[in-house]
């Protein structure tokens, strides 16, 4: 599904286009992904999309909200992430369809807290929850989602341990990366490719009711309907 939405580039970030693609070699496979970038304020949402688009850490990010694109080279597929790095801040407390609709246009979630901020990290469980029901009720994929504890440089202000991080991804099935915008590249990359692979994975896998257990069901259904039938 496409939900245009008009691109805005801020006026204090300009990505270089140079550094923004990475041309794939003409047998890949192409997909194409919307990436909803969420969490709280000031957590470090742009920091980490930025750093993934150019490798750099600017520090203040003013207004960036925007939707850029950037290709990805994973397992032998390219993958052109169109990535809104949205931010309650600037849009203020809207309305739960507003939310709704943001939640259908992305394909993937990447859902940012900050590890020195307990609020920031409380309120994704609900939001993991509300984004799997809303994709759920419309697709029978696996929403890809990965959760990323930012500022782990910030360690002596640390608020919300690893584990903690690391459970609440595993009790909801999503990818759990910690990082640091501001120290290295390295760590938002691992996240764009964790997510990358989690949607190749969902594209890829059967789709729910397809599989083994969905042809033992239906089979079973066919069976029950001939008993009453007969009856
Ligand atoms: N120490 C440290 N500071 C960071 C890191 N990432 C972001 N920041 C800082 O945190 C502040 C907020 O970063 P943003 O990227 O603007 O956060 P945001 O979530 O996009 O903020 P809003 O759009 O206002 O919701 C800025 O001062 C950043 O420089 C990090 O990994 N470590």
């Amino acid at each position: 599904m496409v939900l245009r939405i008009p691109l805005r580039r801020s006026a204090s970030f300009t990505p270089d286009p140079q550094s923004l693609v990475e041309v794939p070699s003409p047998a890949m496979q192409r997909m194409e992904a919307n990436v909803l970038v969420l969490g709280a304020d000031r957590v470090g949402k742009s920091a980490l999309t930025v750093r993934f688009l150019t490798r750099r850490f600017i520090g203040e990010y003013g207004d960036t909200k925007s939707i850029y694109s950037h290709s990805l080279a994973v397992e032998g597929r390219e993958i052109l992430f169109h990535i809104w790095d949205f931010s309650y801040s600037q849009d203020g407390a809207d309305e739960s369809s507003a939310e709704e609709k943001r939640v259908q246009w992305a394909d993937g979630f990447i859902l940012v807290y900050s590890i020195c901020d307990r609020a920031s990290f409380n309120i994704l469980h609900p939001k993991v929850q509300f984004i799997k029901a809303a994709k759920e009720a419309t697709s029978q994929e696996k929403v890809p989602i990965v959760i990323v504890g930012n500022k782990r440089d910030l360690h002596h202000q640390r608020v919300v341990s690893s584990e903690e991080g690391r459970l609440l991804a595993l009790s909801v099935d999503c990818g759990f990366y910690e990082v640091s915008a501001a120290e290295a590249y390295h760590g938002s990359l691992m996240v764009f490719q964790g997510l990358a692979e989690r949607f190749c994975e969902a594209k890829l896998a059967p789709k729910r009711g397809t599989g083994i257990r969905g042809i033992v069901k239906s089979m079973s259904a066919v069976f029950a309907r001939k008993r009453t039938d007969s009856l």
